[in-house]
């Protein structure tokens, strides 16, 4: 694992942002070998979205040829609501950069049948081969997508009960109403996470310390679906230094070494 220790949550979604750019523009994306980007919803990764946005409009990467696949999305919401992760992307991202609609896959929270849903979205998946990189956040329980606690370390796309945690934190995107909150959504498994050539996680907050903490220092466990990044070969983390709270100085003293030798 390699881990990014960096001051403020802006500098954490510059890194992400110049990255993400960079692994684009090496691949040199065409139609007929698309760049495939796996993406995530949530606060922490708006700033990185506004960011790919500055160097698109720079002329320093284009979307054309790069295909998306979001992590997840509630169940029971349609499309159009202004919750869903549907329209979070396409306000935050896709309207404002060149993508072309037929390469933008989001899970159908709104499919009358779900498991077919979640085996129709691994097997376009796999209809390119792997998703190249995929970014992601982390909930303050630790969870990657929606894969709460106790979820299958080898899980696939499917649909998942969210924890009351994860509905009292989302609730601030519904009037701050824990009732309004879908209960359920569907979501990429941690085995399709891994199954990524490169993952590459932002944790920004000090709320999200002890995720980091169980990512970075905790044993692999299915309480804390983060940790699962340790069984992958080419894991990133990066993070803002509140989020550090709870790791040891060691710890962070120990990455910031490994980064500033890190061959570029
Ligand atoms: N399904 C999403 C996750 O993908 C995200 O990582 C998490 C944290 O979101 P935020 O970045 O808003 O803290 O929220 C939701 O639960």
């Amino acid at each position: 694992m390699r881990l990014i220790p960096l001051e403020c949550a802006t500098e954490v979604s510059q890194w992400a942002a110049r990255y993400i750019v960079n692994k684009i523009n090496a691949f040199q994306p065409t139609a007929d070998k698309p760049f495939v980007l796996g993406l995530p919803t949530g606060g922490t990764p708006q700033k990185t979205y506004q960011e790919l946005i500055k160097l698109y409009q720079a002329g320093e990467v284009s979307f054309k040829n790069v295909v998306t696949f979001n992590m997840d999305e509630y169940v029971g919401l349609p499309k159009a609501h202004p919750e869903s992760y549907h329209t979070f992307m396409h306000e935050n991202f896709f309207n404002h950069v060149d993508i072309q609609p037929e390469n933008i896959n989001l899970l159908d929270g709104m499919a009358e049948d779900v498991e077919a849903e979640c085996e129709r979205y691994e097997a376009k998946i796999r209809s390119y081969g792997k998703i190249h990189l995929f970014m992601g956040g982390v909930g303050v329980d630790g969870h990657i997508a929606f894969n709460e606690p106790a979820s299958s370390l080898s899980s696939r796309t499917r649909i998942k009960t969210l924890t009351e945690d994860t509905l009292i934190a989302n609730s601030r995107f519904f009037n701050n109403d824990v009732n309004q909150v879908p209960k359920f959504a569907l979501t990429v498994g941690v085995g399709t996470l891994l199954d990524a050539e490169e993952v590459l996680i932002l944790v920004t907050g000090h709320n999200k310390a002890l995720a980091l903490q169980a990512c970075v220092e905790g044993p692999i466990n299915h309480l804390w679906t983060i940790s699962a990044l340790q069984l992958h070969r080419r894991a990133i983390v990066v993070c803002d230094e509140p989020a550090t709270q709870e790791l040891k100085v060691k710890t962070v003293k120990y990455f910031k070494q490994l980064e500033k030798n890190v061959a570029r």
